[in-house]
C-alpha cells in the first residue's frame, strides 16, 4: 500500500525540516520527501493546512492488562493511543500479575501486535511484584523486548534495593524510571500538603515526599552509572535537582504530564472532582509555572500522559477513597497545541522533541525521521480542528479525565504506523 501525503507542513528538527512538502510512503517506509511528488499508484491524502511530524510517543501509560481489563485492556488502550495521535506507547508494569518476567513482557507485545494499531513497548518492573524486596528478571525482560524498567505506582523504598536494581540495569542499554515517593511521608496523603490539604481538610502528600527520593536517585545514578529517568515530576524543587544533575553531566532525564502543567491545587474545589486526584498530586501554581518553563527551556525532556484509567465506581465516591489517576492519551496533544503552541509559548519543533524525539531516545528506540528510508511512523495534525472533551469523545474504556468539558483546538487526524494508516480522518481504523 502506498500513500502520497500532499502539501503537509512537515516539522522534524532532526533533519532541519520545517516547510510544506509532499511525502510518499510505500510499504513500511518513507520513500521520498520532496517539494512535489507524482505517484499515480498511491492513495492521495490531502494534507494541506496540516502539520506532519514524526509519530508521537507516550512513554508512560497504564493499560491494566493483564489483571484489570475492566478499566482498560491492550486493545482499547491502543485505540485511545491512536485516537490521540500516538504511534508508540510504553506500558507501565503495575498490572496483575506485575510485568516482572520475560513472559509478561512477551504477553504485552503479542497483545499489542494483535491489536495492530500502534507499537506497544512494555516497561518491566525493577523488583519482583513491585514489592521493592528482590530483583525482577531484568535480563530476561531485556531479551523479550522491555524498553525500560520501573516500579511505577511505587517508589522503591529501600535505597539499597534501588542501588542494586540500578546497578543491574546499568549492564544493559536501558534506563531506570523512578516513581519518586517516600511512603513514610506520603501515607494517607490524598492532596498536596499545605494550603490545599488545610483548606479541604484532607491528609496531605508533601512535596518533600517526592523531592527527597529524586535527590536519592540522582545520587544513586552517580554511584551506579545507571541512566535515570524521573517519572511525572511535579515540583519546582524536584526540577531544580534534575537541572543541577544535568549540568554536572549525569545521565538524568525527566518527564512531566499535561495535568501537572495545566492544572494546580487551586483547581481542586469543594466540588471534590475526583478526576483531579492523582499521584503525585496537583501542586502549587508556582510549581506548575516552573514546569511549563522547564519544557520550553529544555530541562524537561518528555511529555507523558501517565494515562491511568479507572472505572466509574472507583472515582464516583468520596475523595479519600477514590483511586489515583486521570486518563490522558486523547487529550495530551490537543492540550499542548491549544495551551502552548497556539499561543507561541512553544515552537512546533520543541513539541516534536518532547513528544516524539526525546521519548524514543530515552526508551532506546530507533529514531523516526521525516526522510527517505525512515520507517513511516507519522502523525498528521489539524491545528484548527476543535474538539469537545466529553465522555463520548474517548475511545478509552475509562472516562476519568481531569479535562472533561473543555473545548480544545488542534488534534491529530491521521496516524501511520509502519506505513499502515491507523487513524483515518479522526477515526480509528
Ligand atoms: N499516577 C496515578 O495517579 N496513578 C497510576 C500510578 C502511577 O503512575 O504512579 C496508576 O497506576 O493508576
Ligand atoms: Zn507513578
Ligand atoms: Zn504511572
Amino acid at each position: 500500500m502506498a500513500f502520497l501525503l500532499k502539501g503537509a507542513h512537515a516539522v522534524d528538527p532532526q533533519v532541519g525540516l520545517d516547510k510544506v512538502v509532499d511525502v510518499l510512503i510505500d510499504g513500511e517506509d518513507i520513500v521520498e520527501v520532496a517539494e512535489s511528488i507524482d505517484a499515480p499508484e498511491a492513495e492521495v491524502v490531502d494534507a494541506r493546512g496540516k502539520y506532519l511530524v514524526p509519530g508521537l510517543v507516550d512513554m508512560h501509560v497504564h493499560f491494566r492488562d493483564p489483571g484489570f481489563e475492566y478499566k482498560e485492556d491492550i486493545a482499547s488502550g491502543c485505540r485511545a493511543a491512536t485516537h490521540g495521535g500516538f504511534t508508540d506507547v510504553a506500558t507501565m508494569p503495575n498490572t496483575d500479575p506485575v510485568t516482572d518476567t520475560g513472559t509478561g513482557v512477551r504477553y504485552q507485545i503479542d497483545r499489542g501486535r494483535a491489536a495492530d494499531l500502534c507499537h506497544v513497548r512494555p516497561i518491566g518492573a525493577l523488583t519482583r511484584g513491585e514489592k521493592g524486596e528482590a530483583l525482577a528478571e531484568i535480563g530476561d525482560m531485556v531479551l523479550e523486548g522491555a524498553c525500560a524498567f520501573s516500579d511505577d505506582g511505587h517508589g522503591v523504598q529501600s535505597a539499597g534495593m534501588m542501588r542494586t536494581a540500578m546497578g543491574y540495569v546499568s549492564q544493559f542499554d536501558r534506563v531506570a524510571i523512578a516513581h519518586c515517593e517516600v511512603e513514610s511521608l506520603t501515607t494517607h496523603g490524598v492532596i498536596n500538603e499545605g494550603r490545599a490539604s488545610t483548606r479541604l481538610g484532607m491528609f496531605g502528600w508533601p512535596a518533600l515526599g517526592e523531592e527527597l527520593e529524586i535527590y536519592r536517585d540522582i545520587e544513586l545514578c552517580r554511584l551506579t552509572g545507571c541512566p535515570l529517568h524521573i517519572a511525572h515530576i511535579s515540583t519546582k524543587k524536584g526540577l531544580d535537582l534534575v537541572k543541577a544533575a544535568k549540568a554536572e553531566g549525569l545521565p538524568v532525564t525527566c518527564e512531566v504530564t499535561p495535568h501537572h502543567i495545566f492544572l494546580n491545587e487551586d483547581d481542586v474545589t469543594a466540588e471534590y472532582n475526583t478526576n483531579l486526584k492523582m499521584n503525585p498530586p496537583l501542586r502549587l501554581k508556582s510549581d506548575m509555572e516552573a514546569l511549563r518553563e522547564g519544557i520550553v527551556d529544555g530541562s524537561i525532556d518528555c511529555i507523558v500522559t501517565d494515562h491511568a484509567p479507572h472505572a466509574k465506581h472507583e472515582k464516583d465516591c468520596e475523595w479519600e477513597i477514590a483511586f489515583f489517576g486521570t486518563i490522558g492519551l486523547e487529550t495530551s496533544l490537543p492540550l499542548m497545541l491549544n495551551n502552548m503552541v497556539r499561543s507561541g509559548e512553544m515552537s512546533w519543533a520543541r513539541l516534536v522533541e518532547v513528544m516524539a524525539i526525546n521519548p524514543r531516545s530515552v526508551l532506546r528506540l530507533k529514531p523516526v525521521k521525516i526522510e527517505k528510508g525512515s520507517k513511516a511512523d507519522l502523525t498528521l495534525i489539524d491545528p484548527e480542528k476543535e474538539i469537545t472533551v466529553s465522555e463520548d469523545y474517548f475511545e478509552s474504556k475509562s472516562k476519568n479525565s481531569a479535562f472533561l468539558g473543555m473545548n480544545l483546538v488542534g488534534v491529530a487526524t491521521d496516524v501511520f504506523v509502519d506505513g499502515k494508516r491507523t487513524l483515518v480522518d479522526g477515526q480509528v481504523a
